[in-house]
């Protein structure tokens, strides 16, 4: 019995970080980074400018390696493979997509930005791309203000429309983990409150891990959350408990708005 529950713990989990240090050429950015982040929660990383919340998040699917003197050793193992392992990034990229902080769609119409994807993986069938833009923008709670305009340039939409067909662009890929780079930081409340319900039902289909500045969206959105200091994992734990009755000194003060 003790044993069964150990290894369904074991199958929760997602994404298994250890001693994973990472240096921009001689300058060192994360230290010794060791976390778990468990299928299908929300994984929310805060703390100070500058220390490395976004530089561990891009770790996750490899996004480092598009810089010039990046030296990352320990491990990151995904669904039981280490990633740093393997020479499919593509795959890794498709399993593990990324939303970023400003909206980033394509000069092109809202179907063709969310369909991109799936062609790029040789979808050419009709039928099945419309069925996949569908699903994607519904997915991503944007389906009923856009269906009539599918046609129209993504551009045309407002910032906080822009955001969500960013996530239906990576959902459409199917992926089973999506990282957030402070997805609200760009957008009004009212944009904001809405990403993050959508981000709060996604987690029934997806591990997500987001970067945020904004500690009420950390408490409203995630399960866990990890407080980032210095390039170090000061403490990780539910973020009820983070944000109530942290262990450690350096997250309270952080949390109460001493610093940062
Ligand atoms: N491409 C890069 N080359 C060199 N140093 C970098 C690079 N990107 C980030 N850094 C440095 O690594 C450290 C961590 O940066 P990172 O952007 O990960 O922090 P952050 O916590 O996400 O900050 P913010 O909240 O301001 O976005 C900082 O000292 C930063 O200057």
């Amino acid at each position: 019995m003790t044993d069964k529950s150990v290894n369904t713990t074991e199958q929760q989990k997602k994404i298994a970080v250890k001693d994973l240090n990472l240096f921009y050429g001689e300058k060192q950015a994360l230290f010794d980074v060791s976390i778990d982040i468990k299928e299908k929660e929300v994984t929310a990383l805060i703390g100070p400018s500058g220390c490395g919340k976004s530089t561990f998040l891009r770790t996750l699917n490899r996004m480092n390696d598009l810089i010039d003197g990046v030296k990352i050793n320990g491990k990151m193992v995904i669904d039981g493979e280490d990633i740093y392992q393997t020479n499919d990034v593509i795959k890794l990229r498709t399993k593990v997509g990324m939303v970023f902080q400003k909206p980033n769609l394509f000069p092109m119409s809202i179907y063709d930005n969310v369909a991109y994807g799936p062609r790029m993986q040789g979808i050419k069938n009709k039928a099945e791309l419309n069925k996949i833009v569908e699903e994607s923008l519904r997915g991503a709670a944007i389906w009923d203000e856009v269906k009539d305009r599918l046609k129209s340039s993504a551009l045309g939409l407002s910032g906080g429309q822009q955001q969500r067909v960013c996530i239906a662009r990576a959902i459409a890929m199917k992926p089973e983990v999506i990282l957030m780079d402070e997805p609200t930081s760009a957008l009004d409340p009212i944009s904001t409150l809405k990403v993050e319900e959508l981000i709060a039902s996604m987690k029934k289909e997806y591990t997500i891990v987001i970067v945020t500045h904004n500690m009420q969206q950390a408490a409203r959105v995630s399960d866990k959350t990890a407080f980032f200091l210095n390039g170090e994992i000061i403490e990780f734990d539910e973020t009820n408990k983070i944000f109530s009755m942290p262990s450690d000194q350096r997250t309270e003060d952080y949390v109460t708005g001493r610093f940062g």
